[in-house]
């Protein structure tokens, strides 16, 4: 077993190897490398511009991965597409509930997207509901729910169709420190109840415990593949990632 990433015989919710992707003359990504392990925690930090975000659309296949190989729950991105995403759970940096309709008629929306429909989505929308502990939120208009309940029925819309990998693009910017210690709270027991794998971009490292996996992206560029107390060594998580990329997140 990998004493870092806990990598097992397995195979991986996500797989990263040799993925490079240009803009033009900007190099957004260069040979990334890197193994999410089925139903494990991995945290992606970067500061703006690191490629976080092109990263994310080549998984969700916004983009075509041109080089490398990027493979979810076993299956290739660009050679098996559909079984691929059908694997993959995104929750965005930007809201994506419709604030004029319930969090039920969200969710019943989104279940039909993904050919989910009757009593199979009301089943499954009492328990994603369930899970995110938003049940007594159901008939409440999104627009009226916090950041925090608004965040956590994303993950449930994300839940759906029972993916294998959570990808969590920012989930917790913009919330304050109590929302933000719920919704991280909630994607571990995620992980350790219902053994979904999460990969969560983020820049704020108060969030991390010393034994998570984490990645460090820099200008394209994987720096660190470790855990965040080997990163942060005796000086806080803040001061290690400055100290490596040079830059403050
Ligand atoms: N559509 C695009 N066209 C041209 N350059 C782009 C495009 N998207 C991203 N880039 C460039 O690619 C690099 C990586 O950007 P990316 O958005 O992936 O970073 P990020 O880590 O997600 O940052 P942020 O946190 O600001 O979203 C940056 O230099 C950015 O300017």
């Amino acid at each position: 077993m990998n004493p870092i990433t806990g990598a097992g015989t397995e195979v991986p919710a996500l797989t990263i190897e040799g993925v490079s992707h240009r803009f033009g003359r900007v190099e957004a990504l260069a040979d990334v490398g890197f193994t999410v392990p089925k139903g494990a925690f991995c945290a992606l930090l970067g500061v703006n511009g690191a490629g976080k975000t092109t990263l994310f659309s080549l998984i969700t296949r916004l983009y075509d991965s041109t080089s490398g190989r990027i493979a979810v729950a076993g299956f290739d991105a660009r050679r098996q597409p559909g079984q691929a995403l059908a694997r993959l759970g995104v929750v965005f940096q930007s809201r994506a509930l419709d604030g004029d309709l319930t969090l039920r008629q969200n969710l019943s929306y989104h279940a039909s997207l993904h050919g989910i429909g009757g009593r199979a989505a009301r089943l499954r929308i009492g328990e994603v509901l369930a899970l995110v502990n938003l049940t007594d939120k159901a008939d409440e208009r999104a627009n009226r729910l916090s950041g925090g309940q608004q965040r956590r029925a994303e993950i449930a819309r994300a839940l759906l169709h029972r993916p294998q990998l959570l990808l969590l693009d920012e989930a917790t910017a913009g919330l304050d420190v109590r929302a933000r210690a719920e919704v991280l709270m909630l994607i571990r027991s995620l992980i350790a109840e219902e053994g979904v794998s999460a990969l969560l971009a983020t820049h704020i490292f108060e969030e991390l415990s010393p034994a998570d996996h984490v990645v460090v992206l820099h200008r394209g560029h994987v720096l660190a593949d470790t855990t965040a107390g080997a990163l942060a060594g005796d000086m806080p998580l803040a001061d290690a990632f400055l100290r490596l990329t040079g830059e403050a997140a």
